[in-house]
């Protein structure tokens, strides 16, 4: 596996790839690699023949007070892992690669709607800087495909929007969450946990199946689940952003009628934000 750090470099290999007719697919990452990473370069090989991994931590993405600093940078670990997943080529731009002129000199991408509300309530300006970095990506490595984890539901569906309405060539794979024996959706920010917080984790994995069984046996009481959720997930010692039951394609509150279903939530248990989420059809 080759790792380049520069655009032309990438550029090159792109090049060198299309020219012996080669697929290629993507799989955008923030590094610190777990199984969750490793199963989306797994399905990118299904559908390409050759697999592009990025590692960037990308600035524009988090808020003022948000853990960029302590994010965890592991690039010989990530190296290690992606050459035993057989994957392809590695970039890992420094941020003056991608954001030569700065941040605030920086064109922007922003998609409507799906990006509003959860996370992007809670994280003024995240999916902007999500949608503006993927684009960007997407220009640099020109994939045929490019993969992403469910985990992310919102930020899924904002990538989605984004290669719609922006008439992107790269068809967006998503793939279900890799979780632990315990239920826990795997994150590179499951790291941050204490010994203590760790063993309350999975009580969100729980709380959404159980809310879910809950609507799935019938009710209609969006409000009234959403509540409960929220009281029970501070009753295992969370302090929860938000739990909204959701019509899985608008992202809008659910309605009665509605038969696909997605449970959107996140919570902190100490400084840790966790998301999750699960999606049902009646
Ligand atoms: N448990 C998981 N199962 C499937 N896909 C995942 C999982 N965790 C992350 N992904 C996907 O991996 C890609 C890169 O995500 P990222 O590097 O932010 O990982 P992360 O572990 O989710 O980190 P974070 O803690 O920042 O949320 C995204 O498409 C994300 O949805
Ligand atoms: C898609 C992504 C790599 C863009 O920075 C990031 O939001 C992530 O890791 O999910
Ligand atoms: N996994 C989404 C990246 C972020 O939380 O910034």
């Amino acid at each position: 596996m080759r790792t380049v750090h520069t655009l032309k470099e990438l550029r090159a290999i792109i090049r060198s790839y299309r020219t012996q007719g080669k697929r290629v697919g993507l799989v955008p990452t923030m590094g610190n690699l777990h199984e969750g990473h490793l199963a989306l370069v797994r399905r990118a090989h299904e559908a390409a023949d050759v697999v592009v991994t990025s590692i960037f931590v990308n600035p524009m993405q988090f808020g003022a007070g948000e853990d960029l600093d302590a994010y965890p940078r592991t690039l010989a670990d990530d190296q290690r892992k992606l050459e035993a997943e057989g994957n392809t080529l590695l970039f890992a731009p420094p941020i003056s690669e991608v954001y030569p002129d700065g941040l605030a000199r920086q064109t922007r991408v922003i998609v409507p709607e799906v990006s509003e509300g959860h996370c992007g309530a809670s994280r003024p300006g995240h999916f902007e800087g999500v949608a503006t970095v993927v684009s960007m990506l997407f220009n640099m490595v020109q994939p045929d495909v490019a993969v992403f984890g469910e985990k992310d539901y919102q930020q899924l569906a904002v990538i989605r929007k984004m290669v719609r309405d922006l008439f992107i060539p790269v068809d967006v794979i998503g793939l279900p969450t890799i979780r632990d024996e315990d239920g826990l959706a795997m994150s590179s920010r499951n790291g941050y946990l204490s010994a203590a917080e760790r063993k309350k984790a999975p009580a969100l994995h729980r709380l959404l199946s159980e809310t879910g069984a809950a609507l799935l046996g019938g009710s209609d009481d969006y409000a009234g689940l959403e509540t409960a959720a929220r009281e029970a997930l501070t009753a295992e010692g969370f302090r929860p952003d938000y739990f909204n039951i959701v019509n899985s394609l608008t992202l809008k509150p659910a309605s009665p009628g509605d038969r696909q279903l997605t449970l959107l939530a996140a919570a902190f248990l100490g400084t840790t934000r966790l998301i999750d989420n699960l999606s049902i059809e009646r």
